[in-house]
């Protein structure tokens, strides 16, 4: 017998499904799902909770007419493949191939795009009042996790559609999981609710017992009515949801299609803003995911049969900042760690072992994480405050304002900085440079390879002032660490080759594309000096400004866009000191960098070691006689 899923062309052939044909589909899904994300990498175990509750919501729904708001987005790959995407989810993440997250460019039933956090109420929100003020008629429900709740952006829209008042359904993923475990107030209030459902048994209890309170007329029934309101509070504290103007109804078993559907069929009429709260298990009906749900959030490629990863991990500067901290806190009881929500990501789980009293989880709140370090700061601790590049963007207020204005030592260690690869535009941490380049206060430094990243931290808390050391995600450049660390003083550069023919200024991970283009110039008889800048601001003007002046031919390399970075500051200096030299700034282009292996982008934009050459080439074709060497064209003898 065929599959079921063989006949699912679009979410309009679920409708004659019944549920224990569905049951058969998630099956189906969930085995397309581990083998998809055991070979290109994914985020695992957020999907498989989802399977039963995205075929349910597809079920009720008019999709596309009626909207589905996806929260991060991470959690789409059921959606996708009912969607008319089942042929191409092999593709998935991979370069031209399906995005990992949802996209209106990719299908019209992706509606709003995501990637990060706690967007997806405010988004909803906005499609609920266009559509009213449009006159038109549809069903729009955002999809969010308990993790992704934590966000204050997700108050913020909650506080506001309870105030319109507009037809709007939430559907609460709840899981109990962020990346880790949830953290904060709100998870503990969410699984009080879990927990005790008689909570709800016993307002419904008293809500129709009020109801039925004998007497007739208008005066009765008002009464009755603040009875029940002022009962609310006495059986249900807190009511967070109602009070904040939504229905809420749940909790509800979300592996349960019968009820899914009965519950989604029948909130679809109801006025106002309703959230449904649905409990889930994230990695379900894969046992290594089930087990590891974290470690299954977002994974390389593994093997299906034993749940392990496929390459072996090489050092990572991930793993750098992380013992540096363990080795930090243990020297120095200022030093404090913050993340927002991202504990292994940032390579913090360690510190949060050893060092649990000054170890910070604020949730996915990077404006607070920020604020709380500058809190902190002043009080005479050492925060360092891990958060990716592009989960920064967030906190550009809160770094200007509460950081950099009052001159607070907050150390940021800005992970994931340039492109990350396969989670594509939503992630590449290609903007920081240029975010906080122009911050007064504010050092801002990156590091050639892993053991540079040590030294920079190291030399990051000698400066008594905010610092921002930005690194890539992924394998460093294989140098190792060595065990003493060297202070590097403010802000000096480095020249780690000589060469007479032209000048490579590279910042970051484009030191070594610089050395890569350097060696294969060599082979052409063409000599470049390179320099590891260390620092965008403040330059090196001293050794920059002097090397401004001895070559005619500089190239800056950096992994940021070419907007606002490193070659823009190149650039500023030299007009400041009225030298006008030649410089070719390679960098990311004026537009958003789609997903696929960090190489292939890098091939894709000439941003490697072969396109820099090409582009210098192009640039001063002179160059091909220098000094005595003759280049060989290709095909020349
Ligand atoms: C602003 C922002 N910060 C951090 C992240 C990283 N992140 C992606 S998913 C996730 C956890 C989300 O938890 P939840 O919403 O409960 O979804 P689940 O994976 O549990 O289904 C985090 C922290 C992000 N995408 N956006
Ligand atoms: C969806 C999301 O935002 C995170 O899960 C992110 O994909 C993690 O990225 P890393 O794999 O680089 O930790
Ligand atoms: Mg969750």
């Amino acid at each position: 017998m065929g599959r079921i899923l063989d006949t699912i062309d679009s979410p309009s052939d679920l409708k004659n499904l019944k549920v224990p044909q569905l049951e058969e589909l998630a099956g189906e899904i969930r085995e397309i799902l581990v083998n998809t994300v055991a070979e290109n990498g994914g985020h695992l175990a957020a999907n498989l909770g989802v399977v039963e509750l995205t075929l349910a919501l597809h079920h009720v729904l008019d999709t596309p007419r009626d909207k589905i708001i996806w929260d991060v987005g991470h959690q789409c790959y059921t959606h996708k493949v009912i969607t008319g995407r089942k042929n191409e989810i092999h593709t998935l993440r991979r370069f031209k191939g399906l995005s990992g997250f949802p996209k209106v460019e990719e299908s019209i039933y992706d509606v709003f795009n995501t990637g990060h956090s706690s967007t997806s109420i405010s988004a909803a929100l906005g499609m609920a009042l266009a559509r009213d003020l449009q006159r038109e008629r549809f069903r729009i429900v955002a999809v969010i996790g308990d993790g992704a709740l934590t966000g204050g952006m997700a108050f913020e829209a909650l506080n506001h559609a309870g105030h319109q008042g507009c037809d709007l359904t939430v559907v609460l993923n709840d899981n109990e999981m962020s990346i880790s475990r949830n953290v904060g107030a709100l998870s503990t209030y969410l699984s009080n609710l879990r927990s005790d459902p008689a909570y709800f048994r016993r307002k419904a209890e008293i809500e129709s017992w009020v109801q039925r309170i004998p007497g007739i007329g208008p005066n009765i029934v008002r009464v009755a009515e603040k009875l029940k309101d002022s009962l609310k509070y006495l059986i249900v504290p807190g009511m967070l949801f109602e009070e904040l103007g939504f229905t809420y109804i749940g909790p509800i078993d979300g592996h349960n299609l019968q009820d899914l559907i009965t519950v989604l069929g029948k909130t679809g009429g109801m006025k106002g803003p309703v959230l449904i709260h649905v409990i889930t298990q994230k990695g379900r009906g894969y046992e290594p995911a089930l087990a590891k749900p974290d470690e299954f959030h977002g994974i390389g490629p593994f093997n299906v049969d034993t749940g392990l990863p496929l390459k072996p991990a090489s050092v990572t500067y991930t793993q750098v900042f992380g013992d540096f901290m363990v080795q930090r806190a243990s020297q120095d009881p200022r030093v404090v760690a913050i993340t927002a929500a991202m504990t292994s990501g940032t390579g913090l789980s360690d510190f949060a072992r050893r060092f649990p009293d000054r170890f910070f989880d604020v949730g996915i709140c990077e404006q607070h994480a920020v604020t709380l370090a500058a809190g902190m700061a002043r009080m005479g601790l050492r925060p360092v405050v891990a958060i990716y590049s592009t989960f920064l963007q967030r906190a550009y207020d809160q770094i200007v304002h509460d950081v950099c204005l009052q001159n607070l030592p907050v150390v940021f260690a800005v992970d994931r900085a340039g492109l990350v690869g396969e989670d594509g535009p939503t992630h590449h941490g290609v903007f920081d440079l240029s975010y906080l380049r122009h911050v007064p206060n504010l050092v801002v430094m990156a590091p050639s390879d892993e053991n540079e990243l040590a030294d920079m931290l190291y030399s990051a808390f000698s400066y008594d002032m905010p610092v921002a050391v930005r690194y890539p995600r992924g394998s460093g450049e294989g140098v190792g660490v060595k065990k003493e660390r060297k202070l590097i003083h403010l802000p000096q550069a480095r020249i780690i080759r000589e060469g007479r023919n032209m000048l490579f200024l590279g910042i970051g991970r484009g030191v070594g594309l610089a050395l890569r283009a350097a060696e294969i110039l060599q082979e052409q008889g063409i000599e470049a000096s390179v320099v590891d800048a260390r620092f965008v601001k403040p330059l090196d003007r001293e050794l920059l400004g002097s090397l401004l002046r001895q070559f005619e031919r500089v190239v800056t390399v950096e992994d940021n866009v070419l907007h606002g970075g490193f070659g823009s500051a190149v650039l500023e200096m030299a007009a400041d000191l009225r030298r006008h030299c030649n410089i070719l700034r390679v960098g990311v282009p004026d537009r958003f960098i789609e997903h696929g292996s960090v190489d292939a982008l890098f091939d894709e934009l000439g941003m490697d070691a072969s396109g820099i050459v090409a582009k210098v080439m192009e640039t001063w074709p002179e160059l091909t006689r220098t000094g005595g060497w003759r280049i060989l064209r290709f095909g020349e003898k």
